[in-house]
């Protein structure tokens, strides 16, 4: 069997494409990828280091506004779709598969003027323009939330969560520590803002670090590629940092995860997907620059069941996140019942369940 990939920009679409080539790898080790993506994308980075076949194309998305750029747009999308079906002709697949990001518009939809069996994986409640636009094409729309079900034509959609949450169960917590340097028998709370960082968390923890010094537990935090060098500017300008240990990015997440015990993130959908099917609690910061707010929408999803506490980027400075972070971790009750909260909200075979459409709508 062959199969198409197809999502990026950020790691929320690029995960779960990755978590559903390792669950086809697991039924049949010798089915033929090719990953379609862009090269300024994190799939560019994200996609070669796991060893997967990988094509670029050139593709920018639509601004919701009338604008000179969406011409442009318009074109590259349509050169976009010319250069998709030589790829497409030449690899002959028998199913596409795309998991969001500008990128997925012109793959997906080259692939359903093909004939080839087409779905889009959509991980938010309120989907995104490519997968809206994608669904009137497609043969399956797989879902996350219940709530992204009226977007799309009620006949295609299925529920499958995301596949990212099977990815990271039954990983080696013991391996995840060793490589960050962590101590078994402390508490940890790992912060970090989605795959591409955030500068608001940034600057919260900056003003955090100076009184983290002798807690009980332990901090990651994790800067975002682009922002590394500027935050350790400031953070060598702080008299001692050596409490907390300091990464531009994190390779081996679903490990890491295993071995922590509160979460600090923006609310990502791919990044909630794997905190409950962890039953992890979270601290979640929604980013306020996304398309209606639909991480505000992601992260109540959790905080209307306590399994996460919601704070706003407004509130957020160094000491509502200490107070917050405080709050949690130095309260087993608190820990535990968040933890139990956020397990309830978890898909565990989503993996399976998106595998299961695939193999349906293939024939193979
Ligand atoms: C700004 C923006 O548009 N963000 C969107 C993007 O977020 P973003 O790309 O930040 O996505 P998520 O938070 O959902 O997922 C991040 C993914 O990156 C991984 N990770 C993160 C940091 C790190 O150091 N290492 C690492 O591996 C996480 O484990 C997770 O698998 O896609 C999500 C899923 O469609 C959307 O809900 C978000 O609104």
């Amino acid at each position: 069997m062959k199969v198409v990939v197809s999502g990026g920009g950020t790691g929320g679409h690029i995960y779960p494409a990755l978590a559903l080539i390792n669950e086809i790898k697991k039924h049949d080790p010798n089915v033929e990828f090719l990953y379609i993506g862009t090269e300024k994308g994190l799939e560019n980075n994200i996609v070669k280091r796991a060893g997967i076949p990988f094509k670029a194309i050139e593709i920018t998305g639509f601004k919701r506004k009338i604008s000179f750029e969406n011409v442009k747009t318009i074109t590259r999308f349509l050169r976009g779709v010319t250069i998709c079906k030589k790829y497409l002709k030449d690899f002959k697949p028998d199913v596409v598969i795309g998991t969001g990001g500008y990128v997925c518009g012109p793959v997906v939809y080259a692939a359903s003027k093909l004939n080839i069996p087409t779905i889009i994986h959509e991980q938010n409640s309120l989907p995104g323009v490519t997968n809206k636009f994608l669904s009137r094409y497609v043969d399956k729309v797989a879902i996350c939330f219940e709530d992204a079900k009226k977007y799309f034509p009620e006949h295609k959609v299925i529920l499958t969560g995301n596949p990212r949450a099977s990815e990271v169960l039954g990983r080696d917590a013991e391996k995840g520590r060793q490589s960050l340097g962590l101590k078994a028998h402390q508490k940890t709370v790992l912060i970090f803002g989605g795959s591409r960082g955030a500068r608001a968390i940034n600057d919260a923890v900056l003003q955090m670090i100076p009184t983290l010094a002798g807690k009980s537990y332990q901090v990651v935090y994790v800067t975002g590629e682009v922002h590394y060098e500027k935050v350790m500017e400031e953070i060598n300008k702080l008299s001692d940092s050596s409490h907390v240990i300091i990464k531009p990015f994190i390779h081996n997440m679903p490990e890491v995860l295993s071995a922590v015990d509160l979460i600090v993130s923006r609310a990502g959908a791919t990044s909630l997907a794997e905190i409950t099917a962890l039953g992890l609690p979270s601290i979640l910061i929604p980013s306020p620059y996304v398309t209606a707010n639909h991480q505000e929408v992601n992260a109540r999803s959790l905080s209307d069941k306590d399994a996460a506490i919601l704070l706003k980027e407004q509130e957020l400075n160094g000491n509502t996140l200490l107070s917050t972070i405080d709050h949690i971790l130095l309260n087993q009750i608190k820990l535990d019942e968040m933890s139990q909260a956020s397990k309830r909200l978890g898909i565990p075979d989503s993996a399976q369940r998106l595998y299961k459409v695939m193999q349906k709508i293939s024939g193979k």
